[in-house]
């Protein structure tokens, strides 16, 4: 069954405990977006884990270096997955999988600014990776012209466990989990909806349904 994880790019703990609160009946991991981690730091990764154990949550370092350093810290602190780059070497993504290992915890990586995200998944979940995130970041989504449709098309060639980021919402989620992802990942059609917790539980129902 496909997983739903909610992209919390809020900017303190209160506020993402507030809105993990009202939508985690609906998802099964909880992403702390990679502003939150840098405003807060750790401190808001064991404060997630603490108040949802039952769920897997995602620390968005978007590692670029020091792999086994930075996420030996955000396992720690209580994640069950971190973020490593793409772009980042393959020594940083090993480093990351190694301290992941040593926590029996996961690796994501990142595809966001690489220019083959195809290529560049199928290279790394060789290196012992959990998936790897399709992901157009908030950058290139307000870029004329962005389509989703571009990691949609990706996930349907990737052949590898992959997960899609950049703009998923409750109109394209269906053709997302339909184009073979195991993840969606929804940020602002979750936090940015006038209810969050209806927006997660039709996201979820859409999910299941596809
Ligand atoms: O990691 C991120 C940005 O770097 C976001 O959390 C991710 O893109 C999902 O958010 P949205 O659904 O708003 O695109």
């Amino acid at each position: 069954m496909a997983k739903l994880q909610v992209a919390i790019d809020l900017l303190t703990t209160e506020e993402a405990l507030a809105l993990a609160a009202k939508v985690a009946p609906y998802v099964d991991i909880i992403e702390l977006g990679t502003p939150l981690i840098k405003n807060m730091g750790s401190s808001v990764i064991t404060a997630m884990k603490n108040a949802h154990p039952d769920k897997l949550v995602f620390a968005d370092l978007k590692t670029a270096d020091a792999g086994e350093l930075e996420a030996d810290i955000a396992f720690k602190a209580g994640a069950d997955l971190v973020t490593v780059m793409g772009a980042a070497g393959n020594a940083t993504i090993i480093g990351a999988v190694k301290a992941a290992k040593a926590h029996g915890k996961g690796v994501v990586v990142d595809t966001i600014g690489y220019p083959d995200r195809v290529k560049r998944a199928q290279e790394v979940i060789e290196l012992g990776v959990e998936f790897v995130e399709l992901h157009a970041g908030l950058d290139e989504q307000w870029t004329a012209g962005y389509s989703i449709q571009v990691l949609i098309d990706e996930a349907a060639r990737a052949g590898v466990p992959v997960s899609i980021a950049g703009g998923v919402n409750i109109d394209n989620v269906t053709a997302v989990i339909k184009a073979g992802a195991q993840v969606a990942v929804v940020g602002a059609a979750i936090y940015g909806a006038e209810d969050p917790a209806a927006a997660a539980k039709a996201l979820r129902e859409a999910i299941d349904a596809a």
